[in-house]
C-alpha cells in the first residue's frame, strides 16, 4: 500500500476492483439497471425505477421528470414532459434524506463521534458505509443500491503516475491529504476495534478502499441542506442531477423538511434536468465530482504569496534595474531580501499579507472575474512593492485604494513597474510547468494513439486550463497597461490628468519583454 501516490493498492487488487469486491462480498444486487444492461433493450426496466418506487411510496413525488442512464457518464435526469417554469419534479420527505447523526446505533453513533465535524463528509461516510453492510435491512437500499460502484474520475484513485499528470500542488497535496487520512482513519480508528463490541460494522472489512469509496460518493453527491456551515446530506434520487452553470432547475426546501427538486424555467420533454452544484473552480470539481468545466469562469490559480514572489518577479521583469534577470538570478534576489521600508512594511500588513493574522492565500482568475485577473490583495501588493517610495503612490492606502484594476496608480512608471512585475509573475510561474499550453493541446490530440486514459487526459486539460488562465492574466495586464498609458497621454494632451478614469477596452499584445 503506497500513501502519497493517490494509491489504495490493497492486497494486490486494484482500488476499482476492490471496492467491487466490497459491495458483491455483502450480497448487494447490482442495481437493476446495471444488471438489466446484460438483458435486451425491450426487457429493460426503466433505470433505478425501485428508487423513485420507495421515494413515492415514503410519501414524496416524482413528477414530470425521468432518470436516464448512459453507460459513459451513469445516470442523468431528464424531462419527461414540457414542463412549466416553477413545477416541482421531485419532492423527497426528510424520511429519505441521510445524514451523519441519523443512526440509531450507539456504535457508529459513537464512532462518528471521534471525527472532527469539519470532516462532515468522513461522519457521513461512515453512514453510507453501514447501510451499504445491512443491505436489504436498510431503510435506505433501494439508493444505496442505485448508488455508483466506482466514482469515476475522482483524483482519489488516480494511479500515482495519474496524479502527478496534474501539476497543480494545491490539489495534489489535498489529495495526497485525503489518502492519508483515510489510512491513518482505517488503520488506527477502524481495525482496533474491528469485531468488537464497538464495532459497528460487525467485523467487516472496512478498509481504505471501502471508506475511500463512501467517501468519494459522498463529495460527489452531498447536498449542503441545513445551509453553508451545517453538515451535508444525501438527497437521493435528487442526486441523480448532473451539474451545470447554467441550470435549469434547483434544490430548495418544501412543506415539513421535504426537499424539492424545482424547474427554474421552461423545459422541453427530453431536455436533461440540470443543477448548478455551485459556483466552483475547477480544483473543488475535480477532487470532489471527479470532471472539470473547461474555461470554468469560477477558475483560479492559487499562489502563497511571499515578499521573495514579488521581489524575484520585478528582477524577472527588469524592475529597478538595468537587465532583466534570468531564473536562477531571479530566484537568489528572491532568497537575499534586505529589510523592507518601514511604510511598504505598513501597507503589506494592511493588506493582511505580512505580520500576526497574515492570510497569504491569493489567487489569479479569469479577466471577466469581478475586481480583475489578479485578487486585488496581490494587485495591492504588487503596486506598494514596485513604488520607489511612498509618494508614488500618490497618497493612496489600503485594499479599496490600492487594489482597484481599474484604477492605475497616478505615477505611469510606478504603476507600469507593477503590471511588468505581475506579468513576469505568471511567466515565471507558467515556466514552473514541464510543458507548454501547446504541448498540452498537442497531447490530447493523439491521446487515442497515446492510449492515454480519460483521467490522464482530465489531469492534462486541468492543468492546461490553470496555464491558460496564466497567459490570459499575463495579457490582460499588459493591455490594461498599455490603455493606461495610453489614457494618461490623451489626458496629459487635453491640458490634464482624470485620475481613476476607466481605460479602453484592453486589446492584448501578450507579455513583451
Ligand atoms: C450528484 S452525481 C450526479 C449523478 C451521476 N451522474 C450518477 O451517475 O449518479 C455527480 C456526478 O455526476 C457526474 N457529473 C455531474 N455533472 C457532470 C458534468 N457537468 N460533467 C461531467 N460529469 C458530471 C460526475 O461523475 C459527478 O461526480
Amino acid at each position: 500500500m503506497q500513501v502519497g501516490q493517490g494509491r489504495f493498492a490493497v492486497r494486490n487488487v486494484s482500488p476499482t476492483r476492490a471496492m467491487r469486491l466490497f459491495v458483491q462480498g455483502r450480497g448487494f444486487q447490482v442495481s437493476a439497471s446495471a444488471a438489466s444492461s446484460a438483458g435486451s433493450q425491450q426487457q429493460q426496466p426503466p433505470p433505478a425505477a425501485d428508487l423513485v418506487q420507495w421515494v413515492e411510496s415514503s410519501g414524496g413525488s416524482v413528477s414530470g421528470v425521468r432518470i436516464t442512464r448512459n453507460p459513459s457518464s451513469g445516470f442523468g435526469l431528464q424531462a419527461a414532459a414540457d414542463i412549466k417554469s416553477g413545477s416541482t419534479l421531485i419532492s423527497l420527505p426528510s424520511k429519505c434524506h441521510l445524514t451523519y447523526d441519523g443512526s440509531t446505533d450507539p456504535r457508529l453513533l459513537a464512532l462518528i463521534d471521534q471525527v472532527p465535524t469539519e470532516l462532515w463528509g468522513a461522519k457521513l461516510a461512515l453512514q453510507v458505509v453501514a447501510h451499504r453492510l445491512l443491505g436489504d435491512a436498510s431503510p435506505y437500499s433501494p439508493y444505496i443500491r442505485n448508488l455508483p460502484i466506482g466514482v469515476a474520475g475522482l483524483p482519489m484513485f488516480y494511479d500515482g503516475p495519474t496524479l502527478s499528470m496534474i501539476q497543480y500542488p494545491p490539489v495534489t497535496a489535498q489529495v495526497k491529504k485525503r489518502c492519508r487520512w483515510l489510512l491513518s482513519f482505517t488503520q488506527q480508528m477502524l481495525q482496533p476495534i474491528r469485531g468488537g463490541e464497538k464495532d459497528p460494522f460487525d467485523g467487516a472489512d472496512v478498509d481504505a478502499n471501502a471508506l475511500g469509496w463512501a467517501l468519494a460518493v459522498v463529495t460527489s453527491r452531498a447536498f449542503r441542506t441545513r445551509g453553508p456551515d451545517q453538515p451535508a446530506a444525501m438527497l437521493p434520487l435528487i442526486d441523480m442531477c448532473n451539474h451545470s452553470f447554467s441550470p435549469n432547475a434547483k434544490i430548495k426546501p418544501g412543506p415539513g423538511g421535504a426537499m424539492c427538486m424545482v424547474a427554474t424555467r421552461q423545459l422541453k420533454e427530453g431536455e436533461p434536468v440540470l443543477i448548478s452544484y455551485g459556483n466552483l473552480q475547477n480544483d473543488f470539481l475535480l477532487m470532489d465530482y471527479g470532471f472539470i468545466v473547461p474555461r470554468n469562469p469560477y477558475d483560479t490559480v492559487q499562489l502563497s504569496f511571499t515578499r521573495g514572489l514579488i521581489e524575484g518577479a520585478k528582477a524577472f521583469a527588469g524592475v529597478g534595474r538595468d537587465d532583466m534577470a534570468s531564473n536562477e538570478e531571479a530566484e537568489a534576489v528572491a532568497a537575499d531580501l534586505p529589510p523592507l521600508p518601514a511604510w511598504q512594511e505598513k501597507e503589506l500588513a494592511a493588506l493582511q499579507l505580512v505580520g500576526p493574522g497574515a492570510n497569504v492565500e491569493v489567487t489569479i482568475r479569469h479577466v471577466d472575474a469581478e475586481g480583475g485577473p489578479f485578487d486585488p490583495r496581490l494587485l495591492a501588493a504588487a503596486r506598494v512593492l514596485c513604488a520607489p517610495n511612498a509618494q508614488a503612490l500618490g497618497g493612496r492606502s489600503g485594499l479599496r485604494q490600492l487594489g482597484q484594476w481599474n484604477t492605475p496608480l497616478p505615477s505611469a512608471a510606478a504603476e507600469t513597474a507593477a503590471a511588468r512585475t505581475l506579468a513576469a509573475l505568471c511567466a515565471v510561474l507558467l515556466s514552473n510547468f514541464p510543458e507548454t499550453v501547446q504541448e498540452d493541446m498537442q497531447l490530447l490530440a493523439a491521446a487515442t494513439e497515446a492510449g492515454l486514459t480519460a483521467e490522464q487526459q482530465t489531469a492534462i486539460s486541468f492543468r492546461m486550463g490553470k496555464k491558460a488562465l496564466m497567459i490570459e492574466a499575463m495579457e490582460a495586464v499588459m493591455a490594461q497597461l498599455a490603455a493606461n498609458l495610453a489614457a494618461g497621454k490623451a489626458a496629459a494632451a487635453a491640458g490634464g490628468s482624470k485620475p481613476g478614469q476607466k481605460p479602453k477596452p484592453a486589446t492584448s499584445k501578450g507579455f513583451g519583454k
